[in-house]
């Protein structure tokens, strides 16, 4: 696609160029290791070209990871996507390709567990240092900068709490004391497109497309969509560290992106009438929707968003025993209890607040009652709500 369509269009006709398409709706789906040459000139040719988009080898990819590419890069605004086999993927090998030893990162302490786990436990072990910042710094991140800094990672909204970080004020701040600085976002709560992470500045846009880009719960794969400064780095590094996807994984990701825009109606308007009938109950003490003004950073999703997802938390003002725990998780008949979220059905999970403390020693905001993560689906919000009803009602 050359003209600029409205995301809605580009959802539909993105990544389904003749080449990649062959005259059928949806991409082919071409699965290789070896990609046939004619000739040498023609090997010659696909060498030259191996890096961008030429039929050269498994690794590099097919007709069918060019497609997703091409749709990413038209979502997300970026020169380049690279595809990874999960999220975590992603990210560990987004960060890996910008540092080296004697480096230093800046990254949220909100940020998901295992993406601190990365920092604490390989990054140290290579040498590079970490500082965890308060995710609402905001433009105070300046201070936090080193000589020797070479990202600031994002998490927005962050995992659990959902804190909305004030992406604009930090980009600036960050650029005034470092121009060179990668700044790399977890984009994965607003799918790439109710937040567009390249437009504020960020380098590089990271989601675990196993949520809502896939939308089914039943794929994982990572993505990153960088700006042009990053995309050569990115990509070679990734490429030398064996990152990449299958043919069958790259298709169902390309076809689960074509109804987004269309699920993420649904989940906003779901999420937010069953977080406004939590608000109002007496067993909870803060719903953390940032939709809702009692979200830290609300005042940021309405400003920079432009939709919700269906994941957000609520605080309980008890922090419930293992007995009442097991009362309420163990007998929903439509919330499940699972990690991963993103996908058409409901999921719920728990976190006392010790251990919510435990994964972020460097914040001061402590909870004091049972966190509960909800996923709201597809199902209808009132049936929902009164599956919540009757959790709060075995409470009692
Ligand atoms: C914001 C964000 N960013 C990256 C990833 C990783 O994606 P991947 O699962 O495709 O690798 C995720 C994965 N999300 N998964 C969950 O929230 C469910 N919990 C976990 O996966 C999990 C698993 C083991 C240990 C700790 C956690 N955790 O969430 O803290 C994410 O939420």
């Amino acid at each position: 696609m050359t003209e600029k369509y409205s995301l809605a269009t580009t959802l539909v006709h993105a990544g389904r160029n003749k080449r990649v398409t062959q005259g059928s709706v949806n991409p082919v789906l071409q699965r290789a290791s070896s990609l046939v040459f004619d000739n040498l000139a023609h090997k010659k040719e696909a060498t030259i070209n191996r890096a961008k988009q030429a039929l050269f080898y498994g690794r590099r990819g097919t007709l069918t990871h060019f497609a997703l590419q091409d749709l990413m890069c038209e979502m997300e605004g970026g020169a380049g996507c690279y595809l990874y086999p999960c999220g975590t993927a992603a990210i560990t090998n987004a960060i890996l390709a910008f540092v080296q030893t004697g480096d230093h990162i800046l990254m949220t302490g909100a940020a998901y567990e295992p993406t601190q786990d990365f920092c604490n436990k390989i990054l140290s072990k290579m040498g590079i240092s970490t500082t965890f910042y308060d995710p609402l710094i905001g433009k105070d991140i300046k201070a936090l900068i080193q000589p020797n800094t070479k990202i600031l990672f994002l998490e927005s909204p962050s995992s659990l709490t959902m804190e909305v970080q004030d992406v604009p004020a930090m980009v600036k701040a960050a650029r005034e004391a470092n121009p060179d600085i990668v700044i790399m976002l977890d984009n994965t709560w607003a799918g790439g497109i109710l937040f567009k992470a390249l437009e504020h500045g960020v380098d590089i846009s990271i989601q675990a497309a196993t949520k809502y880009l896939v939308g089914c719960s039943d794929v994982m794969i990572g993505t990153a969509v960088s700006n042009a400064r990053c995309w050569d780095q990115l990509r070679e590094n990734s490429y030398f560290m064996g990152q990449m996807v299958d043919a069958d994984t790259a298709y169902t990701t390309a076809r689960g992106i074509r109804s987004l825009a269309v699920r993420f109606k649904q989940h906003t308007e779901s999420s937010i009438k069953v977080a406004k009938w939590l608000a109002e109950r007496p067993e909870v003490k803060a719903v953390y929707h940032p939709a809702l003004s009692s979200c830290p950073g609300h005042e940021f999703f309405k400003r920079d968003f432009t939709g919700s997802a269906g994941l957000f938390s609520f605080e309980l003002h008890e922090k419930l025993s293992h007995e009442k725990l097991a009362a309420f998780m163990d007998h929903f008949k439509l919330f499940s209890m699972a990690y991963s979220w993103g996908g058409f059905e409901s999921l719920i999970l728990y976190n006392q607040p010790e251990e919510i403390k435990k994964i972020r020693p460097n914040i001061d905001r402590t909870l004091t009652g049972t966190l509960i993560r909800v996923h709201i689906g597809f199902e209808d919000a009132d049936e929902l709500i009164a599956d919540l009803e009757a959790g709060f009602e075995r409470l009692k």
